[in-house]
């Protein structure tokens, strides 16, 4: 499916496809950076042998797992790399790797001589469904989640299936809480895929991934594809993120990105329900389909000041308004601004354990 903007792109979903990237790649590129993460060496050492034997001057850069490597000294370890060999504007990064590695190559791309080419392969779910379509890149700071980053769409973006067969099952399942996410705030159709067999999705081999991958990203393209620099629409991405983030930060970046927004999902929806706006139905099917997924719903009870003081730091906050981005249904995301510090709480209390 393509990406709409300034310049539209390319998101290829299927099996087999790290054929396409010089196609991705385009015309002029004559030097390639392949970012990737320590734990995917032989993957990315591969794409870099493809790229030279397609004719293409290949570097890599091994960057650490997970968030480790969206820290601005992994993005300076990048530019040294390509400072190195003399990268030019008409030169190219690859991020090969789940949504950290994306979030980093992507941030890399932008900032090198103010901007050069990214193709993104994504190799979790996770990131075929979100973190590598739709241009958001950036890195974390000890302060919060992704304070440093810009907005550069990828060139082109290759989700192929075979990288899931490695991927251990508890990633998958983070994955998922994203594809959830694209379930309740515009495609219901996903929520009666994953409530129709809730096992299959915990199994990347299973065909309804496939259906799965497509339909959240048809979501994010096409929210993407009106507001790139998030003015308005683009925020209802963002459901479930504002505590999810938070908990993050709280729990020092060790916990995976999609188990806390699980708990985010849950905690704005029983913020909207306490501000009535959402009927029970649909809060109890936030912790029916997640649950069923086998994403947590509850986080520990003896953390709400550090929560409160990480949401400030919420992209969506202006001055010292909090917004959140809540359901007032299915499919009908709207936001919630400034909600009663009383209501926040009391939705904490809500999914505390
Ligand atoms: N830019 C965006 O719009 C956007 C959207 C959603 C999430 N994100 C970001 O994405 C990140 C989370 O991404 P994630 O869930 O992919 O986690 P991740 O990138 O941390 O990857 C999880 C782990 O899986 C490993 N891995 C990756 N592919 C593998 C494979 N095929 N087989 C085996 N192991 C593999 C990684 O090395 C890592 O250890 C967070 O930093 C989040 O903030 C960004
Ligand atoms: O693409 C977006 O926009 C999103 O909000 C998608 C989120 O899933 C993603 O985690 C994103 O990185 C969060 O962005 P942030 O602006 O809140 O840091
Ligand atoms: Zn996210």
């Amino acid at each position: 499916m393509t990406v709409a903007g300034e310049a539209p792109y390319d998101v290829l979903v299927g099996t087999g496809l790290l054929g396409e990237l010089p196609g991705l790649l385009g015309e002029r590129v004559q030097r390639v950076l392949v970012v990737h993460p320590r734990a995917l060496a032989a993957t990315g050492e591969a794409v870099r042998d493809d790229l030279a034997a397609a004719g293409y001057e290949a570097y890599v850069a091994e960057v650490p797992d997970g968030e480790d490597a969206k820290r601005a000294e992994v993005a300076a370890f990048c530019w040294g790399v390509l400072g190195q060999a003399g990268f030019t504007r008409t030169d190219a990064v690859v991020g090969v790797g789940g949504g950290a590695v994306t979030d980093l190559a992507g941030f890399v791309a932008a900032t090198w001589l103010r901007g050069v080419k990214v193709v993104q392969v994504p190799t979790t779910l996770l990131a075929m469904v979100d973190a590598a379509v739709g241009g958001k890149t950036g890195i974390n700071t000890k302060e919060g989640k992704n304070l440093v980053g810009s907005f550069h769409p990828p060139a082109g973006v290759l989700c192929d299936l075979a990288a899931l067969r490695t991927l251990p099952v508890n990633d998958l399942v983070a994955g998922m809480a994203e594809v959830v996410k694209c379930g309740f705030i515009a495609d219901p159709r996903i929520l009666e895929l994953v409530e129709a067999d809730p096992a299959a999705v915990r199994d990347a081999g299973a065909p309804v991934i496939r259906e799965l991958v497509e339909r959240a990203v048809q979501v994010k393209a096409d929210v993407v594809g009106q507001d790139l620099r998030e003015s308005g629409l683009r925020e209802i991405l963002n459901y479930g993120h504002t505590l999810g983030h938070a908990i993050e930060l709280v729990e020092r970046y060790e916990w995976r990105h999609g188990a806390a927004v699980s708990i985010g999902m849950v905690y704005v929806a029983e913020l909207a329900r306490l501000a009535g706006r959402l009927d029970d139905v649909v809060v109890d099917r936030h912790r029916s389909v997640l649950g069923a997924v086998g994403l947590p719903l509850t986080y520990r009870g003896d953390r709400w000041p550090q929560l409160l003081e990480g949401m400030k730091r919420d992209k969506k906050t202006r001055g010292d308004l909090l917004r959140f981005v809540v359901l007032d249904d299915v499919a009908r995301p709207s936001r919630l601004e400034g909600p009663d510090p009383s209501l926040m709480a009391a939705a904490y209390s809500a999914i505390s354990a």
